[in-house]
C-alpha cells in the first residue's frame, strides 16, 4: 500500500507537488497520469525517499522509506533504465544489488529469467538496448520479492512487443496481490494497463478514479436510429429527452438512457433501426480533464491560416 498523505514538494520558487493525497491500494494496477511536468516523477521520488517532502508525507505500508527495515523487500521501483553501470554485465550488475541487500544468488536468476534477460545475463549494460536495459530496471525491482511496486514511465522507448510484454507484467504483479503504481502520460497505454487513475496536473490531484467511472463520467448521450426519427424525437422530447438531429432518420439523445428511449419507442410503436450509448474515447476524458494543466500546448491556428 501507497499512502502519499498532503504532499508538498517544492524546488526553490517551483512547487512541483501540491498539498497531493491519494492511497494506492494491493491488487490493482494503479495508472498515475498527468502532462509533463504534473509532478509524477516527484511524487515517486518521494515515495522512494530519494526526494524529502517540503510537507506532508508518502508512506510505503504505513511507513516512511528511510524507516522500511528490508526495503529492497517492500518496495521494488523502475525509475530510469539508464541507472546501471554500463561496463558492468546484467548478471554482475544484479548480483551486486543481491549481495548488498542479503538476497541470494538464485534470487537473481530467477528474475533474470522472469523479465527474459537470462541469455544476456553476461552482456555489458552499456551495450544492451533500451528495451533489454528497461527489463534489467524491471529485474531490479523485483529482486527482493517485495508487496509495492513503482514503474516511472515503463514502456518509453519499447517496442510493441516490449510495450505488450510489460503490460502483462503489471497486470500479473497486481493479479499476485502486489501494489503497481505505473506513471505514464498516455491515457491510450493506460487504458489497457491499469484498473484505476490517479490523475494530476500541476502537481494537484485532478481525479482519482477507476477506468469506467471516468468513461461513465464523459458518457456523451445515446444516438438513435429510425425510419421515424422526427416522430420519435417528439416523443423522447415530451418525456424529457433533449434530442438533437444528426444525419437523415437519426438523433443524439440526452437525458434519458438506452433502455428508456427504447420502451418509449416501443410503446408508440416506432421502429427503431439502432440505438448505441456513446461515450467519449478515455483519451478525450483525460485531455479535457488535464487541459488547464498542460504546461506547454501549440497555439491554435489561426483561422484561415492554412
Ligand atoms: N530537481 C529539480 N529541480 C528543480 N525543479 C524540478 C526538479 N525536479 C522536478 N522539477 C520541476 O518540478 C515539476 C514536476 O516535475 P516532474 O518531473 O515530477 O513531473 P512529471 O509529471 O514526472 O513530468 P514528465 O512526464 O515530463 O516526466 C516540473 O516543473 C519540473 O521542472
Amino acid at each position: 500500500m501507497i499512502d502519499v498523505k498532503q504532499l508538498t514538494k517544492r524546488y526553490g520558487g517551483t512547487t512541483a507537488v501540491d498539498r497531493l493525497s491519494f492511497q494506492v491500494r494491493p491488487g490493482s494496477v494503479t495508472g498515475f497520469l498527468g502532462p509533463n511536468g504534473a509532478g509524477k516523477s516527484t511524487t515517486m521520488r518521494a515515495v522512494l525517499g530519494l526526494d524529502t517532502p517540503t510537507s506532508g508525507q508518502a508512506l510505503v505500508n504505513g511507513r516512511r522509506y528511510a524507516d522500511l527495515a528490508h526495503p529492497m523487500r517492500q518496495v521494488g521501483a523502475l525509475l530510469d533504465a539508464n541507472a546501471a553501470h554500463p561496463g558492468r554485465t546484467a548478471l554482475m550488475h544484479l548480483r551486486c544489488l543481491a549481495r548488498t541487500h542479503r538476497i541470494g544468488r538464485a534470487r537473481v536468476a530467477d528474475v533474470l529469467d522472469q523479465v527474459g534477460l537470462a541469455s544476456a545475463a553476461h552482456q555489458r549494460v552499456g551495450r544492451l538496448s533500451l528495451g533489454m536495459r528497461q527489463r534489467l530496471g524491471i529485474a531490479v525491482a523485483l529482486l527482493g520479492d517485495p508487496g509495492v511496486l513503482l514503474f516511472d514511465e515503463p514502456v518509453n522507448g519499447l517496442d510493441p512487443d516490449g510495450v505488450r510484454w510489460i503490460r502483462q507484467l503489471m497486470r500479473a504483479l497486481a493479479a499476485e496481490g502486489r501494489t503497481v503504481l505505473v506513471s505514464s502520460h498516455l491515457m491510450s497505454e493506460m487504458e489497457l494497463t491499469a484498473d484505476r487513475l490517479v490523475i494530476i496536473g500541476r502537481g494537484r490531484l485532478i481525479a482519482d478514479t477507476t477506468v469506467s467511472e471516468l468513461t461513465d463520467r464523459y458518457r456523451q448521450g445515446v444516438l438513435v436510429r429510425s425510419p421515424r426519427a422526427t416522430e420519435l424525437a417528439a416523443v423522447l422530447t415530451a418525456h424529457g429527452g433533449q434530442v438533437t438531429p444528426e444525419a437523415p432518420g437519426e438523433v443524439s439523445v440526452t437525458g434519458l438512457d438506452a433502455a428508456r428511449i427504447g420502451d418509449l419507442a416501443a410503446a408508440s410503436g416506432i421502429a427503431v433501426h439502432g440505438i448505441t450509448t456513446r461515450t467519449a474515447s478515455l483519451e478525450e476524458a483525460y485531455l479535457r480533464l488535464t487541459a488547464d494543466a498542460v504546461e506547454y500546448q501549440a497555439k491554435p491556428e489561426p483561422v484561415g491560416g492554412r
